[in-house]
């Protein structure tokens, strides 16, 4: 073939000769396709009909497709169809031997079986197959035993299930229950917290710091109820362990929102006119800083109380614009080394702060400090960012930007009911403790170890005035630090208040974890009596209506006796018996230009007149109303608006004949220590200043002082401490607020009596002093003792007293020794001084206030 191509090659023409060549090769080629496609082969899409001869039409195609190819190219076409055909054929081939061999096989399986079936002994096959018979059986009842088992064991087992099921759900309706009650129980503690006014506590535990071992953790577990386990695992036994339990504990991953909603609420009520105060504790470096502030202002994430306290104020403040109009207002401070700085202050000077308590009606403490509205967050964020760089930090190997200063930012909240105008005023203190270090491990030296020595010492004042809190003392501390001092509202007034207490994970803390853990435990047990908003409503405009009322009153019976006083002095009464001209002065107030010179008994006269129809009326509903007076703070407030300065003439003396002289504070509620000082109070009809006194009233003062003073030292320590409990009264008051306390003689006296006098003496001693010795002319009988006294009361000039003119003449009656009980002579002339008297003689006036408890 090959030969035959090579000469085709050679001698390629396309002639006839050739023709006939491309025919025979066409023979042969359909020939061996032909075989392949016995029905129909399609070539080039014709259909060639089932012949061993090639078609006229084939014959064409193959004229038609290499008619005009050269014969290397008819050779190279002929050369691919023949491949093509050989491997055609070659695959044909393998196939039939494939088919051959499977035939094969199928062959010679069938003879095999023929041949074993045949070669089978029939008996043998028979035993066999009854031995497989019988085990066949076995398996088969095996199987059902095993079956009936499985029945069985699942019958018990689904009601094993059952039964369990039914348990559970007995457990867990008991555990819901359990829980429900749980939670009840909690919400009535919290109830009865609140009601006591016990310090919430909060404990955050910091998470580990980048760089500090992570392995040790000293804190075990945290708990929702409120509980967390500290581990030492350097400690063996019971020791090992101790659990602690607050109102809250946030584990390290607790975020910032999740912090402060559980502080929400406490916040809000700030602009429902409480007083809030919420500080941070902690050793240095558990992040107290963190919480309060966070460490970065400018990512809202990051946020700490501070910001979004202020921030939820405003949203708030915004939902209510309806209803109420709120004027925010903040200021910020800091006690560094002992000493109150403004953060505000931008003038670089070094002015110190004084820190006030009680007194400040819109709670600031520290009322000099800037007080800066503030009407946005933006606001804020830019004020607090102005006192946080003014704020004192520094570096310690304990914590690389330290605060070395206690700081306070205080919101001020003023709210205007736009419907009945009631004010509420409400101070929020969040304050940011300077941390207790132990210096050996902050390694502070030079400013920093004075930093930390004020840090550690006013906080171990903090300390010494929880341990009071809580023991109930009647003497707390406050005055032991700056800090303490300016807590004190907090502490120990109606504020709600929440400690922050911080502690770091790492073992080596666990010394400062667990004293600060112990410190937050007795915090908690504080109670401060619960808070009262700070709202002026309507009844309050009503009583200071009522107030003005006698005020005005006051001011009119000053004019009174003034007249009185001249008419006294022109008429010349010295001739009178002492008595009779007491009585008659006092007739003579109410009938004013009206003297009765008549001898008719002085007595009912006396009450006659004083209950006189010219007595300006009182309005009825003051009695009740006095019930609304349910504090002592209140109570003073209103006794020295009711009798303030203006409202009493300049001999200092004043004259209500009142037929509402008599009232009483009543406290029903309130810790021990507040019943203590109220009961001391319902122990006491304060009444409305009666200072015209008759010679049988001292007579009385007279009993009284010497009973009392001879009782005193008798006295259980409850009877004394009531009687102390008066002193912050009288001590802080001046004279005026002693004569608006009215105390009658006789209790006045023996109060000062049995504590020896000092303490009523403030300041302004010299003036009650004067007071007392006005008293004492009306006991002072003899020319003598009244000379003695006439000096004493002269002695100051201006202080030209009502009866210090009325009794300028001679006294026959029997002298009584007011302070001196049981002597007969002045108690001047004596020798004896008035209490204070000593002191004011130093020239310097006893200052020393009373700590109030
Ligand atoms: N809850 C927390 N999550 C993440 N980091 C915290 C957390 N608390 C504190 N830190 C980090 O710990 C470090 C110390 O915190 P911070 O300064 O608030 O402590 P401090 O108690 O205020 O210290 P000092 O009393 O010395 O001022 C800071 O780097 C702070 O970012």
């Amino acid at each position: 073939m090959a030969k035959s191509l090579k000469e085709a090659q050679r001698t390629w023409t396309f002639s006839d000769s050739n023709v006939a060549w491309v025919e025979h090769i066409c023979y042969k080629f359909v020939d061996t396709f032909m075989t392949k496609a016995k029905n129909a082969v399609v070539i080039s899409g014709f259909r060639i009909p089932n012949t061993n001869l090639p078609c006229e039409a084939l014959l064409k195609v193959v004229m038609a497709v290499l008619g005009d190819k050269n014969p290397e190219e008819v050779a190279m076409l002929v050369e691919s169809m023949l491949n093509k055909a050989i491997k055609e054929c070659s695959n044909q081939l393998v196939e039939l031997r494939e088919q051959g061999r499977e035939r094969e096989r199928e062959g010679s399986l069938e003879q095999f079986s023929k041949l074993q079936v045949k070669d089978i002994d029939p008996t043998h096959l028979a035993a066999r197959l009854g031995i497989q018979d019988k085990e066949l059986k076995e398996l088969k009842f095996a199987l059902e035993a095993i079956r009936v088992q499985f029945k069985k064991a699942q019958h018990d087992w689904s009601q094993q299930i059952a039964a369990i099921d039914g348990k559970l759900h007995g457990i867990s309706e008991v555990a819901a229950e359990y829980q429900k009650v749980a939670a009840e129980n909690r919400e009535l503690y919290n109830i009865i917290q609140e009601l006591k006014g016990n310090i919430r506590v909060y404990c955050r535990v910091r998470p580990f710091l980048p760089g500090q071992n992570s392995y040790l953790s000293t804190v075990e577990s945290v708990r929702d109820d409120g509980s967390i386990v500290i581990f030492n695992p350097l400690k063996q036994g019971k020791e090992q362990r101790r659990v602690f339990s607050f109102n809250k504990v946030f584990g390290p991953s607790a975020t910032q929102e999740r912090v402060f909603l559980d502080t929400q609420p406490l916040i809000r009520s700030v602009l429902d006119g409480y007083n809030v105060c919420i500080f941070a504790y902690g050793q240095t470096g558990s992040g107290k800083t963190y919480t309060m502030s966070g460490p970065n202002s400018t990512s809202q994430d990051d946020w700490g109380v501070n910001y979004r306290a202020l921030n939820d104020l405003f949203e708030i403040c915004e939902l209510r614009r309806k209803v109420m109009q709120y004027d925010i207002s903040v200021q910020m401070i800091e006690i560094y080394n002992e000493q109150v700085r403004d953060l505000f202050n931008m003038d670089g000077s070094n002015k110190k702060f004084e820190i006030r308590n009680n007194s400040q009606q819109n709670g600031l403490n520290v009322p000099d400090a800037k007080l800066l509205p503030v009407t946005s967050t933006e606001d804020v964020l830019h004020l607090m960012d102005l006192g946080q760089s003014n704020r004192a930090v520094g570096a310690t190997a304990l914590n690389e930007r330290s605060s070395r200063s206690h700081s306070v930012l205080t919101v001020h909240a003023k709210g205007v009911d736009l419907a009945s105008g009631c004010v509420t005023r409400g101070c929020l203190h969040l304050i940011d403790l300077a941390g207790s270090e132990r210096v050996d491990k902050s390694e502070a030296t030079g400013d920093r170890l004075k930093e930390a020595q004020h840090i550690n010492k006013s906080l171990s004042a903090l300390g010494d005035v929880i341990a009071a809190l809580a023991q109930k003392s009647p003497h707390v501390p406050y005055r032991n630090s700056k800090l303490t001092q300016l807590l004190q509202d907090s502490l120990g007034g109606q504020a709600k208040t929440l400690m922050f207490v911080h502690i770091s994970p790492d073992l080596e803390s666990y010394g400062e974890t667990m004293s600060t853990l112990k410190f937050a435990e007795r915090v908690a047990t504080v109670e401060l009596g619960a808070a009262h908003a700070n709202k002026d409503n309507g009844d309050v405009k009503e009583l200071k209506n009522q107030v003005a009322f006698l005020k005005d009153a006051l001011a009119k019976k000053d004019v009174e006796i003034e007249l009185l006083q001249e008419e006294f002095r022109l008429r010349g009464l010295e001739t009178m018996h002492d008595k009779q001209r007491a009585k008659a002065l006092m007739a003579g107030l109410s009938t004013m230009n009206k003297p009765d010179h008549s001898d008719s008994p002085m007595d009912e006269k006396l009450d006659s007149k004083i209950m006189s129809s010219q007595d300006p009326p009182v309005p009825s509903n003051l009695n009740s109303s006095i019930g609304f007076y349910k504090t002592e703070a209140a109570m003073k407030q209103w006794a020295s608006e009711a009798i303030s300065p203006e409202s009493q003439s300049s001999s200092g003396s004043v004259l209500v004949a009142s037929p509402v002289s008599t009232m009483r504070i009543e406290s029903k509620t309130g810790s021990k220590k507040n019943k203590i000082r109220h009961d001391s109070f319902d122990e006491l009809d304060l009444m409305f200043p009666r200072h015209v006194y008759g010679y049988e009233e001292m007579v009385e003062v007279e009993k009284a002082v010497t009973t009392s003073s001879r009782n005193f030292s008798n006295r259980d320590e409850s009877s004394k401490l009531s009687g102390l409990n008066l002193l912050p009264i009288v001590k802080s008051s001046s004279t005026r607020d002693l004569r608006a306390l009215s105390l009658t003689p006789v209790q006045l006296m023996t109060k000062i009596t049995a504590d020896g006098g000092e303490n009523y003496f403030t300041e302004d001693d010299e003036t009650i002093s004067s007071y007392s010795e006005a008293d004492s002319w009306h006991t002072a009988t003899t020319d003598h003792d009244m000379s003695a006294a006439s000096h004493g009361h002269r002695r100051k000039e201006g202080n030209k007293g009502f009866r210090g003119q009325q009794f300028s003449g001679h006294i026959s009656k029997k002298p009584v020794g007011l302070l001196t009980p049981g002597r007969s002579e002045s108690p001047r002339k004596s020798g004896t001084s008035l209490p204070g008297e000593a002191k004011r003689r130093g020239g310097k006036a006893a200052t020393k206030m009373p700590v109030s408890t």
